[in-house]
């Protein structure tokens, strides 16, 4: 078997309880999954049940209470230097125009000035925001910031994409012609993906896998589905596959129950 570009082996986050008591409240427990190198996985599960933090343990940004990361074979500590991170909100920085913040990272990096606009207006075009380079967070739309934001992620030529939720604020429209985007992007460089999602469709129409996390608290994997349906795919036809359909019910037959325990947990809180 290859060596994975991402595992994450038997990882525990223990925290401090939020409520004050001094207790102890444990979110993933002995979680283990990994993505090999050009593959694009998904994590689906309850909300609040642990799926941020296990992306932030991959992006090394979290240190696990146990359990070992490795990166292409090597344990990380610290940063996860190979890894793009696209997170769930919003992260432009809104003093600075669509192309200062595209090209953030490759300035952090010491990219010299004028290589770093020419990739970054390249980008720009590449996420379909040609001529819009002037423009300010505030001045786009949702779906342009997203784009932006993608733009930001996959400039510095990440060896691993680790996305977290990056289109649940978006219109359905929008979000469909971003999903396609983003696999269009993906085909043509192979990167391994980490996407985190709460949504089972778009969890199925983007990935070659799908995994599917238990509700907290010690969440851990509790079924992981293959996903055999050709490429290229355009996310809202595949939806009518028949493939969709019966791996749909076979992974909702899994997840159901734990939505069901994550929401009565929510109602309680
Ligand atoms: N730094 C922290 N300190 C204390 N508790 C935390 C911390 N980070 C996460 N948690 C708790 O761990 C659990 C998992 O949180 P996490 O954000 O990983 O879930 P999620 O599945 O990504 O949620 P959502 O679906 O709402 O995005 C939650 O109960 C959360 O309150």
């Amino acid at each position: 078997m290859p060596e994975a570009a991402l595992s994450l082996d038997n990882i525990t986050c223990t925290f401090a309880s939020n409520d004050g008591s001094g207790k102890r409240y444990t979110a993933v427990h002995e979680a283990t999954l990994s993505v090999a190198p050009g593959e694009f996985v998904s994590v689906v599960g309850p909300t609040g049940c642990g799926k941020s933090t296990l992306l932030n343990v991959g992006a090394g940004l979290l240190a696990p209470s146990s359990g070992q990361v490795r990166v292409f074979g090597q344990p990380l500590s610290g940063v996860n230097r190979r890894a793009g991170y696209m997170f769930q909100g919003e992260a432009l920085m809104p003093w600075r125009d669509a192309l200062s913040n595209v090209i953030a990272g490759l300035e952090f990096a010491g990219t010299p000035s004028a290589r770093a606009r020419e990739q970054g207006m390249e980008w720009l075009r590449r996420v379909g925001l040609g001529g819009f380079e002037n423009r300010y967070p505030h001045q786009m739309s949702g779906g342009m910031r997203k784009r932006a934001m993608l733009a930001q992620t996959l400039i510095r030529d990440p060896d691993i994409i680790l996305m977290d939720e990056p289109f649940s604020a978006l219109d359905i429209q929008t979000r469909q012609l971003m999903e396609n985007e983003v696999l269009e992007l993906w085909m043509a460089k192979r990167k391994a993906v980490l996407f985190i999602t709460h949504d089972l469709d778009e969890a199925i129409a983007m990935s070659d896998r799908v995994i599917v996390l238990s509700a907290g608290p010690s969440t851990h994997p509790i079924g992981e589905f293959a996903i055999d349906i050709s490429r290229p795919r355009d996310v809202a036809e595949v939806r009518t596959h028949p493939r969709f359909v019966e791996l749909h019910k076979a992974i909702w037959g899994v997840l159901r129950e734990e939505v069901l325990k994550g929401y009565a947990q929510q109602k309680q809180a």
